[in-house]
Protein backbone atom coordinates (compact mmCIF):
# COMPACT_ATOMS: atom_id res chain seq x y z
CA UNK A 1 0.00 0.00 0.00
CA UNK A 2 1.08 3.20 -1.38
CA UNK A 3 1.39 6.09 1.90
CA UNK A 4 2.03 9.38 2.69
CA UNK A 5 3.24 10.25 6.61
CA UNK A 6 2.32 13.59 8.08
CA UNK A 7 4.24 15.51 10.51
CA UNK A 8 2.45 18.39 12.55
CA UNK A 9 5.05 19.59 15.18
CA UNK A 10 3.00 22.05 17.05
CA UNK A 11 4.29 23.76 20.43
CA UNK A 12 3.10 21.73 22.93
CA UNK A 13 2.28 18.36 20.42
CA UNK A 14 3.39 16.38 17.91
CA UNK A 15 0.44 15.09 15.89
CA UNK A 16 1.16 12.75 12.72
CA UNK A 17 -1.26 10.94 10.31
CA UNK A 18 -0.73 8.51 7.63
CA UNK A 19 -3.22 8.16 4.45
CA UNK A 20 -2.84 5.90 2.12
CA UNK A 21 -3.34 6.56 -1.84
CA UNK A 22 -5.87 4.88 -3.58
CA UNK A 23 -6.16 3.74 -7.05
CA UNK A 24 -8.16 6.48 -7.64
CA UNK A 25 -6.09 9.22 -6.52
CA UNK A 26 -8.19 9.82 -3.30
CA UNK A 27 -6.45 9.41 -0.06
CA UNK A 28 -7.66 7.65 2.84
CA UNK A 29 -6.69 8.00 6.58
CA UNK A 30 -5.14 4.94 8.05
CA UNK A 31 -3.58 5.95 11.14
CA UNK A 32 -4.25 9.14 13.42
CA UNK A 33 -1.55 9.99 16.11
CA UNK A 34 -0.49 12.30 18.46
CA UNK A 35 2.27 12.89 21.08
CA UNK A 36 0.97 15.45 23.81
CA UNK A 37 1.55 16.74 27.29
CA UNK A 38 5.42 16.95 26.03
CA UNK A 39 7.40 17.85 28.99
CA UNK A 40 4.80 17.22 31.55
CA UNK A 41 2.45 14.19 31.10
CA UNK A 42 3.56 12.60 27.78
CA UNK A 43 0.86 10.70 26.51
CA UNK A 44 0.77 8.25 22.89
CA UNK A 45 -2.17 8.09 21.26
CA UNK A 46 -3.16 6.76 17.97
CA UNK A 47 -6.36 4.99 16.18
CA UNK A 48 -6.63 3.65 12.91
CA UNK A 49 -8.80 4.46 9.95
CA UNK A 50 -12.23 3.20 12.22
CA UNK A 51 -11.31 5.40 14.90
CA UNK A 52 -10.41 1.74 17.19
CA UNK A 53 -7.17 2.74 19.64
CA UNK A 54 -4.05 1.20 17.79
CA UNK A 55 -1.73 2.83 20.96
CA UNK A 56 -2.16 4.77 24.53
CA UNK A 57 0.78 4.89 26.57
CA UNK A 58 1.80 7.35 29.10
CA UNK A 59 5.66 8.32 29.25
CA UNK A 60 7.30 9.61 32.02
CA UNK A 61 8.95 12.69 31.72
CA UNK A 62 12.06 12.00 31.27
CA UNK A 63 11.84 10.17 28.63
CA UNK A 64 9.85 12.78 26.26
CA UNK A 65 11.00 15.84 27.62
CA UNK A 66 10.76 18.28 24.43
CA UNK A 67 9.17 17.49 21.17
CA UNK A 68 12.80 16.41 19.03
CA UNK A 69 12.16 13.14 21.67
CA UNK A 70 8.31 13.21 21.10
CA UNK A 71 8.84 13.00 17.22
CA UNK A 72 11.83 9.98 17.82
CA UNK A 73 9.23 7.80 20.60
CA UNK A 74 6.36 8.52 17.60
CA UNK A 75 9.10 8.04 14.90
CA UNK A 76 10.26 4.93 15.98
CA UNK A 77 6.57 3.66 16.64
CA UNK A 78 5.51 4.09 12.79
CA UNK A 79 8.45 2.34 11.91
CA UNK A 80 9.01 -0.86 14.15
CA UNK A 81 5.66 -1.78 15.42
CA UNK A 82 3.55 -0.96 12.75
CA UNK A 83 5.64 -0.59 9.52
CA UNK A 84 5.13 2.39 8.35
CA UNK A 85 7.42 3.14 5.19
CA UNK A 86 6.04 6.06 2.95
CA UNK A 87 6.46 6.84 -0.34
CA UNK A 88 6.34 10.63 0.54
CA UNK A 89 6.70 12.65 3.68
CA UNK A 90 4.05 16.17 4.22
CA UNK A 91 5.65 18.14 6.40
CA UNK A 92 4.37 21.64 8.29
CA UNK A 93 6.64 24.11 8.56
CA UNK A 94 5.40 27.16 10.57
CA UNK A 95 7.52 30.21 8.61
CA UNK A 96 7.91 30.38 5.21
CA UNK A 97 9.10 33.81 5.00
CA UNK A 98 8.22 36.05 2.39
CA UNK A 99 8.73 33.55 -0.91
CA UNK A 100 6.30 31.49 -0.09
CA UNK A 101 2.71 31.12 -1.29
CA UNK A 102 2.59 27.96 -1.68
CA UNK A 103 4.09 24.36 -0.89
CA UNK A 104 6.93 23.31 -1.87
CA UNK A 105 8.90 19.86 -2.69
CA UNK A 106 12.23 20.05 -0.26
CA UNK A 107 15.90 19.79 -1.48
CA UNK A 108 18.85 21.11 0.35
CA UNK A 109 18.43 24.20 -1.26
CA UNK A 110 14.67 25.01 0.10
CA UNK A 111 16.30 23.64 3.76
CA UNK A 112 18.44 26.35 4.29
CA UNK A 113 16.60 29.02 2.97
CA UNK A 114 14.10 27.79 5.61
CA UNK A 115 16.88 27.95 8.13
CA UNK A 116 17.00 31.69 8.15
CA UNK A 117 13.44 31.73 9.87
CA UNK A 118 14.64 29.78 12.80
CA UNK A 119 14.98 32.84 14.81
CA UNK A 120 11.30 34.20 13.54
CA UNK A 121 9.81 30.93 15.00
CA UNK A 122 12.03 29.51 17.74
CA UNK A 123 9.09 27.01 19.36
CA UNK A 124 8.51 25.03 15.73
CA UNK A 125 10.89 25.85 13.07
CA UNK A 126 13.71 23.61 14.57
CA UNK A 127 11.48 21.10 14.84
CA UNK A 128 10.31 21.55 11.74
CA UNK A 129 13.37 21.20 10.06
CA UNK A 130 14.78 18.68 12.46
CA UNK A 131 13.25 15.73 10.89
CA UNK A 132 13.58 17.20 7.28
CA UNK A 133 17.04 17.43 7.81
CA UNK A 134 17.27 13.66 9.29
CA UNK A 135 14.87 12.17 6.37
CA UNK A 136 16.89 14.30 3.62
CA UNK A 137 20.18 12.74 5.02
CA UNK A 138 19.14 9.11 5.52
CA UNK A 139 16.56 8.72 2.77
CA UNK A 140 17.93 11.21 -0.22
CA UNK A 141 15.10 10.09 -2.94
CA UNK A 142 12.07 10.42 -0.31
CA UNK A 143 10.00 12.99 -1.87
CA UNK A 144 9.04 15.43 1.18
CA UNK A 145 6.72 18.50 0.87
CA UNK A 146 7.51 21.19 3.30
CA UNK A 147 3.35 23.24 3.51
CA UNK A 148 3.84 26.59 5.32
CA UNK A 149 1.24 28.20 8.48
CA UNK A 150 2.47 31.98 6.13
CA UNK A 151 1.06 30.75 2.58
CA UNK A 152 -2.32 31.58 3.20
CA UNK A 153 -1.89 34.68 4.49
CA UNK A 154 -0.08 36.12 1.18
CA UNK A 155 -3.02 37.26 -0.04
CA UNK A 156 -3.14 40.53 2.27
CA UNK A 157 -3.70 43.42 1.11
CA UNK A 158 0.03 45.59 1.54
CA UNK A 159 -1.50 48.03 3.92
CA UNK A 160 -1.95 44.27 6.55
CA UNK A 161 1.45 43.26 5.55
CA UNK A 162 3.21 46.15 6.95
CA UNK A 163 4.32 47.62 10.08
CA UNK A 164 4.93 51.42 10.35
CA UNK A 165 8.27 51.07 10.34
CA UNK A 166 10.84 51.85 7.22
CA UNK A 167 10.59 50.44 3.83
CA UNK A 168 13.70 48.73 3.80
CA UNK A 169 12.95 46.31 7.14
CA UNK A 170 9.91 45.53 5.11
CA UNK A 171 12.04 44.64 1.76
CA UNK A 172 14.51 42.85 4.00
CA UNK A 173 11.24 40.44 5.27
CA UNK A 174 10.13 42.21 8.70
CA UNK A 175 6.58 41.38 7.43
CA UNK A 176 3.01 40.39 9.24
CA UNK A 177 3.46 37.09 7.88
CA UNK A 178 0.42 35.36 10.21
CA UNK A 179 0.61 31.67 11.16
CA UNK A 180 -1.85 29.03 11.76
CA UNK A 181 -2.38 29.22 7.70
CA UNK A 182 -3.03 25.21 6.94
CA UNK A 183 -5.78 25.09 9.79
CA UNK A 184 -7.35 28.21 7.93
CA UNK A 185 -6.56 26.81 4.40
CA UNK A 186 -8.76 23.62 5.72
CA UNK A 187 -11.35 25.41 7.40
CA UNK A 188 -12.23 27.44 4.20
CA UNK A 189 -12.42 24.65 1.90
CA UNK A 190 -14.66 22.88 4.49
CA UNK A 191 -17.18 25.54 4.74
CA UNK A 192 -18.75 25.18 1.45
CA UNK A 193 -19.56 21.73 2.52
CA UNK A 194 -20.43 22.44 6.40
CA UNK A 195 -21.53 26.10 6.09
CA UNK A 196 -22.34 26.76 2.71
CA UNK A 197 -24.60 29.97 3.85
CA UNK A 198 -21.37 31.56 5.16
CA UNK A 199 -18.41 29.94 2.76
CA UNK A 200 -18.27 32.87 0.21
CA UNK A 201 -19.33 35.69 3.23
CA UNK A 202 -16.73 37.63 6.30
CA UNK A 203 -16.23 34.99 8.24
CA UNK A 204 -13.86 35.43 11.51
CA UNK A 205 -12.05 31.87 12.03
CA UNK A 206 -10.41 31.64 15.95
CA UNK A 207 -7.91 28.94 16.27
CA UNK A 208 -7.76 28.63 19.65
CA UNK A 209 -4.83 25.87 20.27
CA UNK A 210 -1.77 25.95 22.24
CA UNK A 211 -0.92 28.43 20.46
CA UNK A 212 -3.76 30.53 18.97
CA UNK A 213 -4.71 33.17 16.51
CA UNK A 214 -8.08 34.56 14.53
CA UNK A 215 -7.77 35.31 10.81
CA UNK A 216 -10.49 37.40 9.04
CA UNK A 217 -11.26 35.30 5.31
CA UNK A 218 -13.59 36.93 3.53
CA UNK A 219 -14.50 34.52 -0.08
CA UNK A 220 -12.32 32.11 1.26
CA UNK A 221 -9.09 34.30 1.49
CA UNK A 222 -7.13 35.61 4.42
CA UNK A 223 -7.53 39.42 4.45
CA UNK A 224 -5.99 39.83 7.67
CA UNK A 225 -4.31 37.82 10.83
CA UNK A 226 -3.97 38.59 14.63
CA UNK A 227 -0.70 37.34 14.26
CA UNK A 228 2.77 38.59 12.60
CA UNK A 229 6.14 38.75 12.11
CA UNK A 230 5.97 36.19 14.33
CA UNK A 231 4.20 33.19 16.25
CA UNK A 232 4.13 35.96 19.73
CA UNK A 233 1.52 38.77 18.39
CA UNK A 234 -2.22 39.11 18.87
CA UNK A 235 -4.24 36.35 21.42
CA UNK A 236 -2.72 35.32 24.29
CA UNK A 237 -1.25 31.93 24.00
CA UNK A 238 -0.35 28.84 26.31
CA UNK A 239 2.96 30.42 26.91
CA UNK A 240 3.26 33.43 25.11
CA UNK A 241 1.47 36.99 25.66
CA UNK A 242 0.01 38.02 22.23
CA UNK A 243 -0.03 41.51 21.69
CA UNK A 244 2.66 43.41 24.69
CA UNK A 245 3.54 47.04 24.44
CA UNK A 246 7.49 46.98 22.48
CA UNK A 247 8.02 48.80 25.08
CA UNK A 248 8.15 45.81 27.93
CA UNK A 249 10.75 44.49 25.78
CA UNK A 250 13.09 47.41 26.39
CA UNK A 251 12.60 47.54 29.93
CA UNK A 252 13.37 44.43 30.61
CA UNK A 253 16.41 44.77 28.35
CA UNK A 254 17.75 48.27 30.17
CA UNK A 255 16.27 47.93 33.62
CA UNK A 256 15.97 44.26 34.21
CA UNK A 257 19.18 43.70 32.64
CA UNK A 258 17.55 40.47 30.27
CA UNK A 259 19.69 39.25 27.12
CA UNK A 260 17.86 39.56 23.83
CA UNK A 261 17.88 35.46 24.48
CA UNK A 262 16.63 35.31 27.63
CA UNK A 263 13.85 37.98 26.48
CA UNK A 264 13.05 35.41 23.89
CA UNK A 265 12.43 32.60 26.34
CA UNK A 266 10.69 34.61 28.65
CA UNK A 267 7.81 35.83 25.50
CA UNK A 268 8.13 31.92 24.60
CA UNK A 269 8.02 30.13 27.45
CA UNK A 270 6.74 31.85 30.42
CA UNK A 271 4.47 34.38 29.22
CA UNK A 272 0.41 33.83 28.19
CA UNK A 273 -1.66 31.49 30.42
CA UNK A 274 1.27 30.19 32.32
CA UNK A 275 2.83 33.55 33.47
CA UNK A 276 -0.53 35.09 33.92
CA UNK A 277 -1.77 32.05 36.08
CA UNK A 278 1.51 31.24 37.90
CA UNK A 279 -0.11 27.97 36.91
CA UNK A 280 -0.15 26.08 33.86
CA UNK A 281 -0.22 26.65 30.24
CA UNK A 282 -3.09 24.29 29.91
CA UNK A 283 -6.80 25.35 30.01
CA UNK A 284 -8.00 22.34 31.35
CA UNK A 285 -5.90 22.71 33.91
CA UNK A 286 -6.80 26.57 34.60
CA UNK A 287 -11.00 25.88 34.28
CA UNK A 288 -10.54 23.16 36.74
CA UNK A 289 -9.25 25.73 39.51
CA UNK A 290 -10.00 27.57 41.76
CA UNK A 291 -6.90 30.28 42.16
CA UNK A 292 -7.75 33.67 41.37
CA UNK A 293 -5.11 33.87 39.15
CA UNK A 294 -5.97 31.08 37.15
CA UNK A 295 -9.86 32.91 36.60
CA UNK A 296 -7.88 36.26 35.37
CA UNK A 297 -5.81 34.07 32.84
CA UNK A 298 -8.97 32.46 31.53
CA UNK A 299 -10.70 36.42 31.90
CA UNK A 300 -8.02 37.95 29.85
CA UNK A 301 -8.20 35.31 27.61
CA UNK A 302 -11.52 35.64 26.72
CA UNK A 303 -11.64 39.68 26.86
CA UNK A 304 -8.59 39.82 24.57
CA UNK A 305 -10.26 37.02 21.83
CA UNK A 306 -13.41 40.13 22.01
CA UNK A 307 -11.17 42.94 21.60
CA UNK A 308 -9.41 41.38 18.39
CA UNK A 309 -12.78 40.11 16.90
CA UNK A 310 -13.57 43.91 16.91
CA UNK A 311 -10.46 44.74 14.64
CA UNK A 312 -10.63 41.56 12.39
CA UNK A 313 -14.21 42.65 11.61
CA UNK A 314 -13.44 46.67 11.05
CA UNK A 315 -11.14 44.72 8.68
CA UNK A 316 -13.54 42.51 6.86
CA UNK A 317 -16.23 45.58 7.35
CA UNK A 318 -19.08 43.50 8.82
CA UNK A 319 -19.27 40.22 10.14
CA UNK A 320 -21.40 37.25 8.59
CA UNK A 321 -20.27 34.39 10.26
CA UNK A 322 -17.64 33.05 13.61
CA UNK A 323 -16.05 29.79 13.58
CA UNK A 324 -14.13 28.08 16.42
CA UNK A 325 -11.58 25.40 16.06
CA UNK A 326 -8.30 24.10 17.36
CA UNK A 327 -7.91 22.09 21.39
CA UNK A 328 -9.75 24.91 22.83
CA UNK A 329 -11.81 26.37 20.75
CA UNK A 330 -13.50 22.39 19.71
CA UNK A 331 -13.02 20.99 22.71
CA UNK A 332 -13.85 23.69 25.50
CA UNK A 333 -17.92 24.52 25.91
CA UNK A 334 -17.61 26.85 28.67
CA UNK A 335 -14.90 28.88 26.67
CA UNK A 336 -17.08 29.26 23.99
CA UNK A 337 -19.49 30.10 26.07
CA UNK A 338 -17.58 33.23 27.34
CA UNK A 339 -16.74 34.29 24.26
CA UNK A 340 -19.95 33.88 22.90
CA UNK A 341 -21.10 36.67 25.91
CA UNK A 342 -17.91 38.63 25.47
CA UNK A 343 -19.44 38.88 21.55
CA UNK A 344 -23.03 39.11 22.44
CA UNK A 345 -22.72 43.21 21.53
CA UNK A 346 -22.92 41.58 17.89
CA UNK A 347 -25.65 40.37 18.31
CA UNK A 348 -24.65 36.47 19.32
CA UNK A 349 -27.42 34.06 21.02
CA UNK A 350 -25.90 30.96 21.95
CA UNK A 351 -27.63 27.62 22.05
CA UNK A 352 -26.18 26.32 25.63
CA UNK A 353 -27.40 22.54 24.71
CA UNK A 354 -26.31 22.74 21.38
CA UNK A 355 -22.83 24.18 22.76
CA UNK A 356 -22.42 21.32 25.34
CA UNK A 357 -22.52 18.94 22.84
CA UNK A 358 -20.15 20.52 20.21
CA UNK A 359 -22.28 20.67 17.91
CA UNK A 360 -21.60 22.14 14.05
CA UNK A 361 -23.93 25.12 14.76
CA UNK A 362 -23.98 26.34 18.66
CA UNK A 363 -25.85 29.78 17.95
CA UNK A 364 -29.88 29.76 18.02
CA UNK A 365 -31.75 30.33 15.02
CA UNK A 366 -32.64 33.93 16.16
CA UNK A 367 -28.62 34.36 16.60
CA UNK A 368 -27.84 37.93 14.86
CA UNK A 369 -24.20 36.00 13.84
CA UNK A 370 -24.26 32.30 13.45
CA UNK A 371 -21.39 30.74 15.19
CA UNK A 372 -19.92 27.47 13.95
CA UNK A 373 -17.42 24.80 15.74
CA UNK A 374 -15.49 23.10 12.55
CA UNK A 375 -12.74 20.75 13.80
CA UNK A 376 -9.81 21.34 12.13
CA UNK A 377 -7.43 19.23 10.27
CA UNK A 378 -3.84 20.65 9.04
CA UNK A 379 -2.85 16.96 8.67
CA UNK A 380 -5.23 16.58 6.02
CA UNK A 381 -4.50 19.61 4.34
CA UNK A 382 -0.53 18.44 4.23
CA UNK A 383 -1.46 15.38 2.64
CA UNK A 384 -3.36 16.58 0.00
CA UNK A 385 -0.56 19.18 -0.81
CA UNK A 386 1.84 16.56 -0.48
CA UNK A 387 0.01 14.33 -3.05
CA UNK A 388 -0.57 16.96 -5.56
CA UNK A 389 3.31 17.60 -5.29
CA UNK A 390 4.07 14.49 -6.34
CA UNK A 391 1.40 13.99 -8.80
CA UNK A 392 1.46 17.44 -10.59
CA UNK A 393 4.93 19.07 -9.21
CA UNK A 394 2.53 21.52 -8.18
CA UNK A 395 0.62 22.61 -5.37
CA UNK A 396 -3.48 22.17 -5.11
CA UNK A 397 -5.47 25.24 -5.33
CA UNK A 398 -1.97 27.84 -6.50
CA UNK A 399 -2.09 31.39 -5.49
CA UNK A 400 -0.55 34.43 -7.34
CA UNK A 401 2.92 35.51 -5.40
CA UNK A 402 2.25 38.69 -3.62
CA UNK A 403 4.34 41.69 -5.73
CA UNK A 404 5.19 44.00 -2.85
N1 LIG B 1 -11.50 19.85 26.88
C1 LIG B 1 -10.67 20.89 26.84
N2 LIG B 1 -10.94 22.01 27.56
C2 LIG B 1 -10.13 23.07 27.54
N3 LIG B 1 -8.98 23.12 26.84
C3 LIG B 1 -8.64 22.05 26.11
C4 LIG B 1 -9.46 20.88 26.07
N4 LIG B 1 -8.85 19.98 25.26
C5 LIG B 1 -7.71 20.56 24.81
N5 LIG B 1 -7.58 21.80 25.33
C6 LIG B 1 -6.50 22.76 25.13
O1 LIG B 1 -6.02 22.67 23.80
C7 LIG B 1 -4.60 22.86 23.80
C8 LIG B 1 -3.98 22.11 22.65
O2 LIG B 1 -4.58 22.54 21.46
P1 LIG B 1 -3.95 22.12 20.06
O3 LIG B 1 -4.75 22.77 19.00
O4 LIG B 1 -3.85 20.64 20.01
O5 LIG B 1 -2.54 22.82 20.22
P2 LIG B 1 -1.14 22.63 19.49
O6 LIG B 1 -1.43 22.11 18.11
O7 LIG B 1 -0.61 24.03 19.45
O8 LIG B 1 -0.33 21.72 20.32
C9 LIG B 1 -4.12 22.32 25.15
O9 LIG B 1 -3.03 23.05 25.60
C10 LIG B 1 -5.32 22.54 26.03
O10 LIG B 1 -5.12 23.72 26.77
C1 LIG C 1 2.05 29.01 14.94
C2 LIG C 1 1.62 28.39 16.22
O1 LIG C 1 1.47 29.07 17.21
O2 LIG C 1 1.40 27.06 16.19
P1 LIG C 1 0.89 26.12 17.40
O3 LIG C 1 -0.47 26.61 17.77
O4 LIG C 1 0.83 24.73 16.82
O5 LIG C 1 1.85 26.28 18.53
MG1 LIG D 1 -1.44 23.39 16.49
Amino acid sequence: MDTILVINAGSSSVKFQVYSVEGDGALRRQIKGQMDGIGSRPRLRASDATGDPLADRAYPIEAVPDVPAAMAVAGDWLRDELRVIPIAVGHRVVHGGPDHARPVLIDHGVVSRLERFVPLAPLHQPHNLAPIRSLLANFPTLPQVACFDTAFHRTHDAVADHYAIPHQLHAEGVRRYGFHGLSYEYIARTLPSVAPDIARRRVIVAHLGSGASMCAIKDGRSIESTMGFTALDGLPMGTRPGQIDPGVVLYLMSEKGMSAAKVQDFLYRDCGLKGLSGLSNDMRELEASTDPHAKLAIDYFVYRIGLNAGMLAAALQGLDAFVFTAGIGENSASIRARIAEQLGWLGVALDTAENARHARLISRPASLLPVYVVPTDEELMIAQHTLSLLMNGRSTNPRPERVS
